[in-house]
């Protein structure tokens, strides 16, 4: 059964003014805070826009490690890019540490995805021994 009173907002109906604190601000507080939210709506829709290109490029490079059979993790490839990405983060002034962090969400996901695709790879050569023969 539906439960239609527990309604949870999608994209499609999308309210930037929806707000639980709407009773506890005066108007003009209100008028500020909804200003800031919108560039932190276009903020998360950008972040959204660069994840979803950063994972079809990690995508090519599953593909190529999965016909090359290379293993998932490149750990030389991850401490260069983590101690890149604290040093850029420093002169951001972001805290390194949860830049850090955030690569290490992300690649943790990528390398579940190169492993499925190596998985997919390795059934589908299985089922076709001249193609493992190949790869
Ligand atoms: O460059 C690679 O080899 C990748 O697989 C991509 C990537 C990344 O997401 O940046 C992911 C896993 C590796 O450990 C290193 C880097």
């Amino acid at each position: 059964m539906t439960q239609h009173n527990l309604h949870t907002p999608d994209a499609d109906d999308y309210d930037p003014s929806a707000s639980s604190l709407a009773d506890q601000v005066d108007q003009s507080v209100m008028a500020e805070l909804l200003s800031i939210r919108s560039s932190i709506d276009n903020i998360d829709a950008t972040l959204v826009y660069l994840l979803a290109e950063r994972f079809k490029a990690t995508q090519k490079v599953g593909f190529l490690k999965a016909a090359h059979r290379l293993p998932a993790g490149d750990p030389g490839r991850e401490a260069a890019q983590i101690a890149r990405l604290r040093r850029l983060a420093e002169d951001a002034h972001l805290d390194p540490a949860f830049a850090e962090k955030f690569l290490n969400f992300i690649i943790g996901e990528v390398i579940r995805h190169h492993e499925a695709i190596a998985e997919d790879h390795e059934a589908a050569s299985g089922q076709h021994p001249q193609a493992s023969a190949l790869a």
